[in-house]
């Protein structure tokens, strides 16, 4: 038997699924046996994997989030396109089965796909209902404008909430998916897809207002900072704070252990803001082939690539972990098995990004931008701590993320 090494960043119940989908596949055939490992989070596990590389022992198949996607495409050597790895293994790939707005992402302009669609996602909001009922609120209206935030905050914390709302994933969700949510440009050329020389512009006056705001509601206490990336999913699970925003991937875990009634509905929205809300970017992460493998590996992670394409192996992830259906197939066979209606909730990410497809939910090609993301959060926190202001925090999260840009564009000329 070959086998064949998946690193991936998935914890939780979604580490659950991951090893599900390697023993589903494994079972299915004798040739190969595919070993996932849990190397971190997204923001460790790809470091690690550039340093094994480095060291000649990468893995076969690398679970990349959606920011890492520009220096993946811009590292040739690293890594064996999906068309191809399909194609010398004599797979079946048919770019057109995946949804446009997830493989899209994961094509580079010349239209040749380079990862394989794995776990895409969307932002959300979501909330408890039953602290809700308890702060008076109607817990099937959960608010859609940010002055509804507010005010449901103030409601929440007035009826004894010590956590009425927390954010995970605040780059992604207050500022990149925000911008594009109120049809605001985040970086130019098209968020980085028209060119490497794209530049950061997400201190303009919206995003400013939005971070002050913010701000504002930390200090009264009705926003609470609980940490980077996914952290604060916990604090929500938990029941601990009311509100959240974050990955549609929170739905396979609120689903599994919450023990309060749950809803999930779109982001919020400023309803002054001409042609708001317009649609939210994608987020999760794709699968890599490394290169420099045996050809008998490589086959081994092409027919693992099938097997995860496959329509009935795609609906069922998508209905477990709350990430997207990545082909049009799986999306057909959930909506027709009554998926949606059965489940609330389920269906706003699909709105927002199958049913709806712009130009601007593709999200960004930034390159360094995992490291930008980390700027993002040291500035955002230091104006949650009153450090400094919105306006502050922004424009030199801009001035240093443009510098790694710069960085980039001078490295992959
Ligand atoms: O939690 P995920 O997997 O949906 O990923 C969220 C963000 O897109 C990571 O950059």
């Amino acid at each position: 038997q070959t086998e064949i090494q998946w690193w991936h960043a998935m914890g939780g119940p979604l580490g659950e699924w991951v090893n599900d989908l390697a023993k589903g596949f494994n079972e299915s055939q004798k040739e190969y046996k595919v070993v996932p490992t849990f190397k971190g989070t997204y923001d460790e596990s790809m470091p690690a994997a550039i340093a094994a590389y480095r060291a000649g022992n990468a893995p076969n198949i690398l679970q990349v989030f959606e920011v890492g996607t520009a220096t993946m495409m811009a590292s040739k050597g690293a890594i064996v396109p999906v068309w191809k790895i399909m194609q010398d293994a004599g797979q079946k790939f048919d770019t057109a089965a995946y949804v446009p707005a997830v493989g899209g992402y994961y094509t580079a302009s010349n239209g040749q796909m380079l990862s394989l669609p794995f776990n895409s996602s969307t932002t959300v909001f979501f909330y408890n209902k039953d602290a809700f009922k308890a702060a008076g609120l109607d817990p099937n209206k959960p608010p859609s404008t940010w002055p509804e935030v507010t005010l449901a905050a103030a409601k929440l914390k007035a009826s004894g909430s010590t956590c009425p709302l927390t954010i995970s994933w605040q780059g992604w969700t207050q500022l990149e998916s925000f911008s594009a949510w109120h049809n605001v440009e985040f970086a130019t050329k098209n968020n980085g897809f028209g060119g490497t020389d794209a530049r950061l512009v997400f201190n303009g006056p919206l995003q400013v207002r939005h971070i002050q705001n913010l701000a504002n509601m930390a200090k009264q206490g009705l926003f609470v900072y609980k940490g980077r990336g996914n952290v604060p999913d916990a604090a929500f699970i938990s029941g601990e704070c009311a509100m959240s925003m974050g990955s549609s991937s929170t739905y396979g875990q609120v689903n599994k252990v919450a023990k309060f009634a749950f809803g999930f509905s779109p982001l919020p929205y400023y309803p002054d803001v001409p042609g708001a809300p317009q649609n939210t970017i994608i987020g999760g992460a794709s699968l890599w082939a490394m290169s420099g493998k045996p050809a008998a590996e490589n086959k081994g992670v092409a027919a693992f690539f099938a097997y995860l394409s496959k329509p009935e192996v795609q609906a069922a992830s998508h209905q477990r972990t709350g990430y997207l259906p990545t082909t049009k197939a799986a999306f057909e066979l959930t909506e027709k098995s009554g998926f949606y209606a059965k489940n609330p909730g389920t269906d706003v990410a699909v709105n927002q990004m199958i049913r709806k497809t712009t130009d601007k939910s593709r999200g960004l090609r930034l390159g360094n931008y995992p490291q930008i993301r980390a700027i993002e959060d040291e500035e955002l926190e230091q104006v949650w701590a009153g450090k400094k202001t919105a306006k502050e925090g922004l424009d030199s999260a801009v001035k240093r993320g443009n510098e790694l840009l710069a960085k980039f564009q001078q490295a992959n000329k």
